[in-house]
């Protein structure tokens, strides 16, 4: 398989580097719209054609795989089917943007604590979506974190914008955060996210280059890690999909594709080319 198309030549650089030193390189996706298509149901995600079984040769050379998802840990392990996948026994999950990890070799759950306004905002929540005309909102309670999704709604983005300020609000009230992501507005812990969840595998695993694959905002914070690392010598690939139209993700990424098929087909190049250096 051929090298994908690398935007820019930092992005060169960074494939480059793992390609020659597989054994330093972590790579870390995204579940939901990068490794999994989106669908409206949220507990129907699957992942990809090929997509465990690239992560899986890949996991053969490279230093560490890993997935950084909102999802808890075990839902993201349930739901992309990784648990006893041939070849994926050093794999690690990091759940609530890193508030979880879970290991593959081990098959525990580590969480940092949950504060306790996940449980006021809980309470507070349907009374607000009713008040805001939205009674049928459908909440995913993810225990450590609520997501408010509106994309069974009759007007998902109408929905959104009106759901984003009452949720704000609720959110701060309660020392939350808002985050904001596909048909999804998410109340979930401050002091956490994809970017320090990275930061952390990078340090534990002593990381000289990192490939890190998403496609919605709050992919963003992994990519706005890696670029400051990147100005301290650390070897990135940033992959972003198209599938959640996230323009800030595609236009800082050094390879774009549509959905995660072609995530899926980067990998596949990336364990082509490491197999043939
Ligand atoms: O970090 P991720 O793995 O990308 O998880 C982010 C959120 O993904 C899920 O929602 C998104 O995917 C759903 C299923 O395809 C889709 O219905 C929804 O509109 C998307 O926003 C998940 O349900 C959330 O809990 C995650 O935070």
């Amino acid at each position: 398989m051929s090298t994908p198309v690398l935007a820019t030549a930092a992005g060169r650089e960074g494939w480059e580097a793992i390609v020659a030193d597989p054994a330093g390189a972590v790579i870390a996706s995204d579940f939901d719209g990068t490794l999994s298509p989106l669908v409206e149901d949220p507990s129907m995600s699957r992942a990809a054609d090929g997509a465990l079984d690239a992560l899986a040769r890949l996991a053969r050379s490279v230093g560490q795989v890993a997935i950084v998802t909102g999802r808890p840990a075990l839902v993201a392990t349930e739901l992309s089917g990784v648990t006893g996948h041939p070849g994926l026994g050093r794999l690690v999950v990091l759940g609530h943007y890193g508030l979880e990890r879970w290991e593959a070799s081990t098959g525990a759950v580590t969480s940092d604590p949950v504060p306790p306004g996940v449980e006021i905002a809980r309470e507070k929540l349907p009374a607000l979506l009713a008040s805001v005309g939205y009674p049928d909102a459908f909440v995913e309670d993810k225990g450590s974190s609520l997501a408010v999704h509106t994309r069974r709604l009759a007007d998902p983005l109408p929905a959104l914008e009106v759901l984003r300020q009452p949720l704000t609000d609720l959110a701060e009230s309660v020392d939350l955060r808002l985050e904001p992501g596909n048909l999804v507005l998410e109340l979930r812990p401050p002091g956490i996210d994809k970017g320090v969840a990275l930061r952390r595998l990078i340090d534990s695993t002593n990381a000289r280059s990192v490939l890190y694959a998403g496609d919605d905002l709050g992919d963003l914070a992994a990519f706005e890690a890696l670029n400051t690392l990147r100005s301290d010598g650390l070897h990135c690939v940033l992959v972003a999909t198209r599938s959640s139209g996230a323009t800030a993700l595609t236009d800082a990424a050094d390879i774009v594709v549509d959905d995660p098929s072609g995530v899926v087909t980067v990998l596949t190049a990336l364990s082509d080319a490491i197999a043939t250096r």
